[in-house]
């Protein structure tokens, strides 16, 4: 008989991927999407709990969105995404359910902190003000799962902390576009309209690290099977970042658009670097799989074949 996963925010990127995952098929899997079931309804999260009891709860629901979409609204980041996050964690833990897999962010660290960044530094320093708001949710969830587990170190309740991701199923709306699929669109349309400029936010010198959402997916079913020998909350990262002007360099390569870059500096940056230190990670025995331009190449065939639907 398969055990049961509650898994959080599988209308999403991460969620969507976590159930194309081949280790998916070992799961009975409930998935319910946010008109079923709206996770800042506490009620209704702790009924469902008690009704449906699942072996393993994995936590990727969010309000979640790059730069621009968290400086326009830093009270739903933080308000929606502190909600969710005790929500789910509070009644799991209420309804007895001992194992729980909580999602964070790599913009949990502080924004002066020296890369690499380590899961020590939480907590540091003041946060990136671009998503703050976030941010705060972020550490009060990865927190709250430790409390719980000082409280009752029956409750394996671990935070893995992704750094940036990509991937099939990612936001290409300007609007709440990280930067990877926000330089896919750009591209794609500079080389569909004929324009042989395409415009960077910032100067392009700020470095992310970002990874190919499925590798995440793959840490997180490896977790799953793991959870005991993890430690409270963990990076999971590719361990290498690259300037904002290398992205778009590596995806206009990826699509074969010849055009050049213009800049503007009145764009928000954020953080100037962020790059997870991924000693615990590699410590545990895992390396996602997945370069940039393979990551690139398979997330621009997604948006063609959604773009053509
Ligand atoms: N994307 C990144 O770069 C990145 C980096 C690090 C960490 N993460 C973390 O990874 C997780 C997944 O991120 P993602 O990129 O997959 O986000 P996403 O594509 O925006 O998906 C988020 C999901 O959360 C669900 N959700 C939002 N509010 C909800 C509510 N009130 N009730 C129920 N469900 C709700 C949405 O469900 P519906 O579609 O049903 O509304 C959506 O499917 C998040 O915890 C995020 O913080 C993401
Ligand atoms: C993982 C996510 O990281 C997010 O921070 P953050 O990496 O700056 O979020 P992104 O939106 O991915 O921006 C990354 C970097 O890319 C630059 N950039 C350049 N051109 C563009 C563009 O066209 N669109 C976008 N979006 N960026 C662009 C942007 O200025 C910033 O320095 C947090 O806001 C979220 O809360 C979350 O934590």
């Amino acid at each position: 008989m398969a055990q049961k996963l509650f898994l959080t925010g599988g209308g999403g990127m991460v969620g969507r991927i976590i159930q194309e995952h081949p280790a998916a098929a070992g799961w009975d899997i409930l998935a319910p999407a946010s008109k079923e079931l709206d996770l800042t309804d506490g009620t209704a999260v702790a009924d469902y709990l008690w009704r449906n009891k699942p072996d393993l709860i994995v936590h990727a629901a969010g309000k979640v969105g790059g730069i621009s979409a968290n400086m326009a609204e830093p009270v739903a980041f933080l308000d929606q995404n502190t909600m969710i996050g005790r929500n789910v964690i509070v009644c799991a833990r209420d309804a007895g359910i001992k194992k729980l897999i909580n999602l964070g962010s790599t913009c949990i660290y502080p924004r002066a902190a020296p890369n690499p960044l380590s899961e020590d530094q939480i907590l540091q320093g003041e946060l990136e003000p671009t998503n703050e708001g976030y941010a705060i949710a972020k550490i009060f969830a990865l927190r709250l799962c430790e409390y719980i587990r000082r409280e009752d170190q029956t409750f394996l309740y671990k935070t893995l902390i992704p750094c940036n991701l990509y991937g099939p199923y990612d936001k290409f709306d300007p609007k709440n576009s990280h930067l990877v699929p926000a330089i896919i669109r750009k591209v794609h349309e500079a080389q569909r309209d004929g324009s042989s400029t395409v415009e960077i936010w910032g100067d392009g010198e700020a470095r992310r690290e970002f990874m190919y959402a499925p590798d995440l997916a793959d840490a997180v079913f490896r977790a799953a099977d793991a959870l005991p020998d993890l430690p409270d909350c963990m990076n999971i990262g590719v361990g290498d970042d690259h300037t904002i002007n290398d992205y778009y360099e590596t995806v206009a390569r990826v699509i074969g658009w010849e055009g050049s870059f213009t800049h503007d500096l009145t764009k928000p940056v954020g953080m100037k670097r962020k790059l997870s230190d991924t000693t615990k990670q590699s410590a545990w025995g895992w390396h996602p799989q997945t370069s940039l331009e393979d990551g690139v190449a398979k997330t621009y065939a997604h948006f063609l074949e959604i773009s053509a639907s």
